[in-house]
């Protein structure tokens, strides 16, 4: 299994080219299977969860082809592939496919619109709550599907098609609303949608399902409204820049130091996160194609985040932020508000030397003079980051066990950083 070795010490400069999101990404090759048409998205992420979405829409019988310049200082990222969902040649999404990401339950709206029958396995994902499906099963109810559970698959029927309905989220929900978005896209009527994700992952899909002759105002507010057409056709699309990348890198600068200029990215997918890093210390101007953040000199200060739905601070962040403060000259708190166990990181942190306290969803951060390295375990995707944006302050080599967590959501990491003279090394083995 792959670690990754970080020597720290080293403020960072130069230039990160921010990849596509895969938060976005992975929504819009799930809207190929709308369609028999071809579905082209350019600035595609190389990542492990792009490469298993294409093994499970090929399952069910999407083609994909891949083209076009690849962008990026190393020539190897932003990729535009083509896909064509000619015919659905099976409506089951199987449990060995879907249990190792999240996002391929998503399958089910389209199947659901396209076919009238969806057999979609519990999804897996990240291990930070217990990320229930109920939201789904109630909207997708609410524009006429027969629902049921059956040996750990949901078995979704609509015979005579999807009927649009209006459905109020009890809880915001980035997942269910991007389902509810495809699905109601082909259903006969209008579909009301409210308490609607407002993440630009939702805008973006959207966009894209417009450009596909969908008829859907709103997204990126709380109310959506969709009117069902009858097909979709093919469009070119390209994917949004990665805001959790970019948060990600702007965390890694504030934590060492330096000067680096964030390429291919826009500040206001992440103004929040941006705020907490300026009060942090750093600074964030913007760039030409994206934002330069520099932090010379002056420490860290300590600053209080609560994560909430977009255009709150994101969850996705909140490990990264957590690293963060373990550095800052005082006692921060961070609050987690969307997902009940996504601290796992916090042991882990606590290997480097972090003094951290949890009282249920809020974590108490002391921060320390110094940090030394040492044998660390990723646990989720965005956890994984965390222990690198620590590893590059702290002093001395860290070991991160398990990166594959990394590489689902982190595109050429190690050469990315290393580019701006951070030393981190992958070690196969
Ligand atoms: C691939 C992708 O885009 N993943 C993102 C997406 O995940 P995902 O779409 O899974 O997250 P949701 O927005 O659905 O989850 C928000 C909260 O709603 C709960 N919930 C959700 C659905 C449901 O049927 N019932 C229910 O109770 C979840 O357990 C969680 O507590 O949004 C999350 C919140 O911004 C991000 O952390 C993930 O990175
Ligand atoms: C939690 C995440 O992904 P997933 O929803 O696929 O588990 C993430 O991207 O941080």
């Amino acid at each position: 299994m792959d670690r990754i070795r970080i020597r720290g010490g080293n403020t960072l400069a130069g230039t990160i080219h921010i990849s596509g999101a895969k938060n976005a990404a992975l929504p819009l090759m799930i809207a190929s299977l709308l369609t028999d048409d071809t579905l082209t998205l350019e600035n595609v992420p190389h990542l492990a969860d792009v490469e298993q979405l294409i093994r499970i829409l090929g399952n069910h019988g999407v083609d994909y082809s891949v083209s076009g310049k690849r962008v990026g200082q190393n020539g190897a990222s932003g990729r535009t592939i083509h896909f064509t969902a000619r015919t659905i040649v099976d409506t089951t999404a199987p449990y060995e496919l879907v249990s190792k990401m999240r996002a391929s339950f998503w399958v089910i709206g389209p199947l659901l619109a396209r076919c009238h029958e969806a057999r979609v396995s519990l999804p897996g994902g990240c291990a930070i709550g217990t990320r229930p499906v109920d939201l789904f099963i109630e909207g997708l109810t609410a524009l006429g599907a027969r629902m049921e559970i059956e040996n750990g698959y949901i078995v979704a029927k609509a015979p005579g098609g999807l009927v649009g309905n209006r459905y109020v989220f009890p809880k915001v929900s980035v997942g269910a609303t991007h389902v509810m978005m495809m699905a109601a896209s082909l259903a006969k009527g209008e579909t009301l949608i409210e308490n609607a994700a407002r993440e630009p992952e939702v805008a973006d899909l959207a966009a894209c399902l417009n450009a596909m002759g969908a008829r859907i105002e709103g997204a990126g507010t709380s109310t959506i409204r969709i009117e069902g057409v009858t097909s979709l056709s093919g469009a070119r699309h390209r994917v949004l820049p990665d805001r959790i990348e970019t948060g990600t890198y702007a965390m890694a600068v504030a934590m060492t130091g330096g000067d680096v200029t964030l390429e291919g990215t826009r500040p206001d997918l992440l103004e929040n996160a941006l705020g907490a890093l300026r009060e942090a210390g750093a600074e964030i101007l913007e760039a030409p194609n994206g934002l330069r953040v520099r932090r010379n000199g002056n420490g860290l200060q300590p600053v209080d985040v609560v994560t909430d739905p977009f255009p709150g601070f994101p969850t996705d962040l909140q490990a990264q932020f957590m690293a963060l403060m373990t550095r800052s000259s005082g006692v921060s708190h961070i609050t987690e508000t969307i997902f009940e166990n996504r601290f796992m990181h916090v042991q882990e942190l606590a290997r480097l030397g972090a003094r951290i306290s949890l009282a249920g969803q809020v974590a108490r951060i002391e921060g320390v003079p110094r940090l030394a390295g040492a044998q660390v375990m990723a646990t989720d995707l965005r956890a994984s980051v965390s222990l690198v944006i620590a590893g590059l302050a702290a002093e001395g080599d860290t070991f991160v066990n398990r990166v594959y967590h990394l590489d689902r959501g982190f595109e050429r990491l190690e050469e990315k950083l290393g580019n701006c003279g951070a030393e981190v090394e992958r070690l196969s083995s």
